[in-house]
């Protein structure tokens, strides 16, 4: 079902850009959105309403016979006591009962059953389907919200709010029904036995079910404090198992264990909390019940002393409060549960709902190549956490073409990274404009923008799989042949070859077990694998020694001839083959040109080569500067 037409407005204008996932905002509009989700799947819903109705009513007859029976069964006492010889019609009554009994207790137990797993079956494809969307819609959502969302958080909440509303289907939608209809029916029989004795045997109902909902909604606030302290120790132990080298090397653990104990005692004490309510609120019910049964017994005692009902119908009435004790008890639980679906599924849906602020433009066409030319055009850019005049980049004018090499270098946090990121548009520019042969980036489909330019990343970043499949990551269909290619080119082939399984060796988690150099390599194999126009290197290969650097260079002398080339790096040996050389400071380009205007106008890039010779650090005095073409 389409969210109700004022919230549809509400999560229309709202884009991840804007977003924060600190949303406890709570609306009928959430419950019936995810009731739609469950009568989706009509056949098994009008099963499980039908079978908790006739379950429901089942049990509503084992009362009524059990009255029946101890009825018959006195009659038969007082028949013996008064030496009536023929009892035969009296005992075939009693056994009538017994089997009445016994049909319904079974039926009862065969449509609970097939409530349970109806209920539990359309639970499950809620949460599976609810997980779908979540992880299609966190694969959708820009950058800029990833960047101010924590992942543990994400993570917590797309396994625990899920599990809130799958739980609502049983716990909320069908356990009403079946609380609807046994209190419902209970009192209708009640009342039409005895009036007075159906007021006190019923009496336990409303004070049982407002003192369960009470505590079952004391217990959601702790409940919602409890997953924030999950998610927090999620956060800590992500950060933790992601850093643990930091750790170690700092010898910080003591100080991290610290951190986890601190909020490992707060989960605690929250948890207490909730087990002292628990305890409390089970011990006030339990007693205001037994109170109930026992004046039940003492009003009806005194009726059937007095005649005015039989025993039968005081045991029809006692067998009532014991089949309604729990699910009364169990109104505080719906009660909860819908707290929970609603808060749980508001927060899922304000995620799933969100328009990611990077996305294609309605009717946006695929990027059409000619000569595969990127221009950046008075091109200004500021994070959305940034203040407004403070711009990470500030009329920045590129033009990156094929067969041609730019370089990029400047002083850490001078923008480069940030270049390469609006170039796969995981931003948009604030201000000016990127195109790709005169085509705006904005106005094209994001998946032929990214296979038009290939980025290595900064940070290489490996999954859990074996070598071939990160090399292949962005083309999966890519035959043995070009995968070993691409590896070659990056100079990784021999290494690979010496492993025990070859390109099926599988990379530890995140890659640890290759060095930091081969992740980089590994990076550049994935990258240049699929056919992208232009090739941008993150300061791709600042762990990689010079020779192998050099020899990477080479061997990308056929793949760059027609394709573009930036080049981000801090070691100017990797760049000062480069057409042209942009020195950028505080996201402005101070200074352009090839490596010899550059140095004849003894600027800060010629300053920085200085230094690099001096020190020894680079670059080497063998490089030669500007071969042209992208070597
Ligand atoms: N996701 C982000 N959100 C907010 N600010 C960011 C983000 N990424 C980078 N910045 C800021 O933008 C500025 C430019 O960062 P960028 O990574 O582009 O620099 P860089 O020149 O590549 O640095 P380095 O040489 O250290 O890699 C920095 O001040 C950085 O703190």
């Amino acid at each position: 079902m389409a969210p109700a037409p004022d919230t549809a407005k509400r999560l229309d204008t709202q884009v991840d850009g804007a977003y924060s996932i600190d949303v406890s905002n709570v609306d009928a509009t959430v419950l019936m959105r995810i009731t739609a989700m469950a009568f989706r799947h009509r056949w098994r819903m009008s099963v499980a309403v039908l079978t908790t109705i006739l379950g429901g009513l089942f049990q509503l007859m084992v009362p009524q016979y059990l009255g029946q029976a101890v009825d018959q069964a006195q009659g038969l006492l007082r028949d013996a006591a008064a030496g009536v010889s023929d009892q035969s019609a009296a005992e075939s009554a009693l056994l009538t009962s017994a089997l009445l009994l016994l049909g319904a207790a079974i039926l009862r137990g065969v449509f609970t059953m097939m409530h349970n797993y109806q209920g539990e079956a359309v639970g499950q494809l809620i949460g599976y389907r609810l997980r779908l969307d979540y992880y299609r819609q966190l694969q959708r959502l820009s950058l800029s919200w990833h960047d101010r969302v924590h992942t543990g958080d994400l993570m917590t909440r797309g396994i625990l709010d899920i599990e809130g509303v799958r739980l609502w289907v049983d716990t909320g939608i069908l356990r009403s029904v079946l609380l609807t209809v046994l209190i419902g029916g209970g009192a209708v029989v009640l009342f039409r036995n005895d009036p007075v004795l159906a007021c006190v045997a019923l009496s336990f109902v409303p004070i049982v079910g407002i003192r369960a909902s009470i505590a079952r909604l004391k217990l959601r606030d702790t409940w919602i404090l409890m997953q924030d302290k999950m998610s927090e120790l999620t956060n800590v132990m992500e950060e933790n198992l992601g850093g643990i080298r930091v750790v170690r090397a700092f010898a910080a653990q003591a100080f991290e264990l610290g951190r986890y104990d601190r909020i490992s005692e707060e989960a605690l004490t929250i948890a207490s909390r909730r087990v002292r309510l628990f305890v409390l609120s089970t011990t006030q019910m339990t007693f205001v019940y037994f109170l109930a049964m026992g004046l039940t017994l003492w009003v009806g005692g005194a009726k059937v002393a007095a005649g005015e009902i039989s025993l039968g119908q005081l045991t029809e009435a006692l067998a009532f409060m014991l089949i309604l004790q729990m699910p009364v008890r169990q109104i505080g639980w719906m009660i909860n549960s819908i707290a929970r679906a609603s808060t749980c599924g508001g927060r899922l849906f304000n995620v799933i709902d969100l328009e990611p602020s990077i996305a294609d433009k309605p009717g946006a066409g695929d990027l059409v190549l000619t000569e595969g030319v990127v221009r950046f055009e008075n091109v200004d850019f500021s994070y959305p956490s940034w203040a407004k005049d403070d711009r990470t980049l500030a009329g920045i004018d590129l033009e990156a073409r094929p067969g041609k090499m730019i370089g990029i270098v400047g002083p850490p946090g001078s923008g480069k990274t940030t270049i390469a990121q609006l170039l796969g548009r995981y931003y948009d520019v604030t201000g000016g404009r990127i195109t790709v042969d005169g085509q705006d980036i904005r106005d094209v489909t994001l998946a032929s923008l990214r296979d038009t330019v290939a980025i290595v990343q900064q940070e290489p970043f490996l999954f859990t799989a074996s070598i071939d499949h990160n090399v292949a990551y962005g083309d999966p269909w890519a035959g043995r042949s070009s995968i070993e290619r691409s590896a070659q080119t990056a100079q990784l082939h021999n290494y690979i070859k010496a492993l025990p399984n070859d390109y099926e060796t599988l990379v530890g988690e995140r890659g640890v077990s290759l060095s930091g150099g081969q992740r980089q390599r590994l990076s550049i194999a994935r990258a240049i694998l699929p056919d992208a126009k232009l090739l941008v290197l993150d300061d791709s290969t600042a762990a990689i020694d010079a020779a192998t650097e050099r020899r990477i260079r080479e061997s990308l002398k056929d793949y760059t001839k027609e394709r573009g080339v930036i080049v981000i790096a801090h070691r100017l040996s990797s760049l000062m083959h480069a057409d042209e050389i942009v020195f950028l400071e505080a996201g402005r380009i101070v200074e352009r040109g090839d490596h010899d205007s550059l140095m004849a106008a003894g600027g800060r890039y010629a300053q920085l080569y200085e230094l690099q010779a001096r020190t020894g650090a680079e670059p080497k005095t063998g490089a030669e500067p500007k071969t042209g073409g992208a070597s």
